[in-house]
């Protein structure tokens, strides 16, 4: 069971003035409220800038964000009370829009270090290069990349398939999935589509699909599709949503939510 229940969150941001110091504070999310039930995909997509990744930062407990009002649980949970490893290993994953690099940590220790904390007990060694091995393979990464500085030098691409490797190595009950199909050519935005509905197949994962862009919904078909507009939720709808917003963009939208 997966059930993640986000209820008028309200998020805000330390501002950073011209000389890199602060300058106030600013909202960004103002009342979101988000259901994803066990297997449910949302996509949501809105106009830059709109908030969608401070959502997902929020969730995974990102230390810049602040939380004013509204809750986040997972499975009746509280999420915000977590801290960022408590909310991994509560289920939840977040594939960032930017994946960071780690220079001088390779991605088989990443790995296995990641694993280890959230099952709280080291894989064996035999079935976890095995598994580590299969990921790659089925994302179509060279296990070379294994003895690489995790992201480093790594292309767009690179960076999102190691993602995909995560997702599937961690098994993660709710994956957030920030942009994971930016920077992608035609075959990798098939592969990673693939990991994701590999990742969907068992029935009982949430996913919460960030984008800006209708291909990779043709590939991972969403259950319910959320128009994001100045840190709020302003309408739902089914897939058709997705091609009525590529159609005709957001316009009506910010005059709406004005
Ligand atoms: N430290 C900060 N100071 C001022 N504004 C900030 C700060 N951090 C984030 N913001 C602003 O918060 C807003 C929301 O940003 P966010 O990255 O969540 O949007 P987004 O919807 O994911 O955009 P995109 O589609 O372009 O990725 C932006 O206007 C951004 O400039």
């Amino acid at each position: 069971m997966a059930t993640l229940e986000i209820k008028n969150l309200h998020v805000t941001v330390a501002a950073s003035d011209d000389d890199g110091g602060q300058d106030g504070v600013k909202e960004i999310l103002k009342g979101v409220d988000l259901t994803i039930r066990d297997g449910e995909t949302h996509a949501i997509m809105g106009p830059n800038g709109s908030g969608k990744s401070t959502l997902a930062y929020s969730i995974a407990g990102h230390p810049k964000y602040t939380v004013t009002e509204g809750s986040v649980t997972l499975d009746g949970v509280d999420v915000l009370s977590m801290s960022v490893d408590e909310r991994a290993r509560a289920g939840l994953f977040l594939a960032m829009q930017y994946p960071v690099e780690v220079p001088g940590v390779s991605v088989a220790n990443f790995l296995r270090t990641a694993k280890t904390a959230i099952d709280g007990e080291a894989p064996k060694l035999r079935t976890w290069v095995k598994d580590v091995n299969a990921a790659m393979e089925q994302v179509k990464m060279d296990t070379a990349f294994a003895q690489r500085s995790v992201n480093e030098g790594f292309s767009g691409g690179e960076k999102k398939r190691h993602e995909i490797v995560q997702l599937e190595l961690l098994d993660p009950k709710v994956a957030i999935l920030d942009e994971t199909d930016s920077g992608l050519d035609i075959d990798a935005l098939k592969i990673v589509s693939e990991g994701v509905n590999r990742f969907k197949q068992d029935g009982d994962k949430g996913v919460l699909l960030i984008t800006h862009y209708t291909r990779i919904l043709r590939y991972i078909t969403p259950d319910f599709v959320h128009v994001f507009v100045d840190g709020r939720m302003v309408t739902e709808g089914g897939p058709e949503l997705a091609d009525e917003l590529e159609a005709n963009g957001y316009d009506k939208y910010l005059t709406a939510s004005v």
